[in-house]
C-alpha cells in the first residue's frame, strides 16, 4: 500500500496499539480530537469526524482507512452516539467514497452483540469447555445505545459496500489491555484482545483482499464465545495471544510455536 492510511481516533488506546505494532508498516495520517501532547512522526490533522470539512481534510490523497475515531463508552448517551459514531462514520463513508479510498476498516464492538449474553447462557459462555459460539453471520444484538451506534456503523458499510464498491471490514473488537488480560473478569477474559494481536489483526484488514466483512477481533483465548474462524479464514488472521496463558498481571505460558 503505497498511498497513507487514514488513523481516526489516533490517540486513544486502539489507536497506540496499531501504531506501536505498525509504526514503520504504513505511510499513516493521523486524525486527532485535540492536539497531542507530542509531535507525532507522521503526518496529523486535528479534527471532528462530524465536520465535513474535517473529514474531507483527513480524507485528502490516502487509499484507505482505519476508523477509531468515536465515543467508546458503553454508557454513553444518545446524543454523544448519535453525533459522534453514526453521524462521523456516515461522514466519514461519504468522503472516503469522494476520494475514491479502497478499503475502510471499522472499529466494531462486542457490545454492538451484547444482548446475546443471556441469564441463560453466563457465566457458562465465558468458560473454557463451554461450546457456544458467535461468529459474524449473526444478527446485531445490542444491549445499549452504544452498541446501537456500533451495529449501526456495520449497516452503513454494508451500504456503501454495496454501492459504491469499498472493501469494507467490520472487526468487533472484544476488550483492549495492556500488558495482560482483564483480572477477575471472566468476561473480559473471554474477548481479551492484546496490543500485538490488535495490531496483527488490523494489519490483515488491510492487506487482505475481501468485499465485506464482520469479523472478531479477539487474542486466540481458551476461553471465548467469540469465532476468531473467519478472521483467520479471510484476513489471514494469526493470533500470538491467549488470556489463559496468564494468572492475573503474569505470564505463565509462551504461545506454542
Ligand atoms: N478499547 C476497546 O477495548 C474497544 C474499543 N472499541 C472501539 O474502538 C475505537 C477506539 O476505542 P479506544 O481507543 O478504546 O477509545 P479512546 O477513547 O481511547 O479513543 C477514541 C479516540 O477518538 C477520538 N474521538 C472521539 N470522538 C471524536 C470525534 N467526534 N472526532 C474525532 N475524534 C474523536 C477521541 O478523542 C479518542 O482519542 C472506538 O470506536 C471504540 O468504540 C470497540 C471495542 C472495544
Ligand atoms: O466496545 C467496548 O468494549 C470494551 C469492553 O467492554 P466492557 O463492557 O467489558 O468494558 C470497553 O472496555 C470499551 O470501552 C468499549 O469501547
Amino acid at each position: 500500500m503505497d498511498d497513507p492510511v487514514l488513523l481516526t481516533g489516533a490517540g486513544g488506546a486502539v489507536g497506540a496499539a496499531i501504531l506501536e505494532g505498525l509504526e514503520d508498516a504504513y505511510e499513516w495520517k493521523l486524525m486527532f480530537h485535540s492536539p497531542p501532547a507530542e509531535e507525532p512522526d507522521h503526518e496529523y490533522l486535528v479534527g471532528d469526524v462530524s465536520s465535513e470539512g474535517d473529514v474531507a481534510a483527513a480524507m485528502d490523497g490516502v487509499s484507505a482507512v482505519i476508523h477509531l475515531a468515536g465515543d467508546p463508552r458503553p454508557e454513553a448517551p444518545w446524543d454523544s452516539v448519535l453525533e459522534n459514531n453514526i453521524d462521523g462514520t456516515q461522514k466519514m463513508y461519504e468522503a472516503a467514497v469522494d476520494e475514491g479510498v479502497e478499503k475502510f476498516v471499522f472499529a466494531s464492538s462486542n457490545h454492538a452483540v451484547g444482548s446475546f449474553e443471556t441469564d441463560e447462557r453466563t457465566p457458562e459462555m465465558y468458560r473454557p469447555d463451554d461450546q457456544y459460539r458467535l461468529d459474524g453471520t449473526e444478527l446485531p444484538r445490542p444491549g445499549n445505545l452504544y452498541g446501537v451506534s456500533k451495529a449501526t456503523g456495520e449497516v452503513l458499510g454494508r451500504y456503501y459496500h454495496d454501492q459504491y464498491g469499498l472493501s469494507v471490514c467490520n472487526i468487533r473488537i472484544g476488550n483492549l489491555t495492556r500488558g495482560h488480560p482483564p483480572i477477575d473478569y471472566e468476561r473480559g477474559q473471554a474477548m481479551w484482545l492484546s496490543y500485538r494481536d490488535c495490531a496483527h489483526i488490523h494489519d490483515c484488514a488491510l492487506q487482505a483482499d475481501y468485499e465485506y466483512e464482520i469479523v472478531y477481533g479477539i487474542s486466540d483465548n481458551d476461553r471465548k464465545y467469540y469465532s476468531i474462524e473467519r478472521a483467520k479464514e479471510v484476513l489471514g488472521y494469526d493470533p500470538q495471544d491467549n488470556s489463559a496463558h496468564f494468572d492475573g498481571e503474569e505470564r505463565v505460558a509462551e504461545p506454542e510455536p
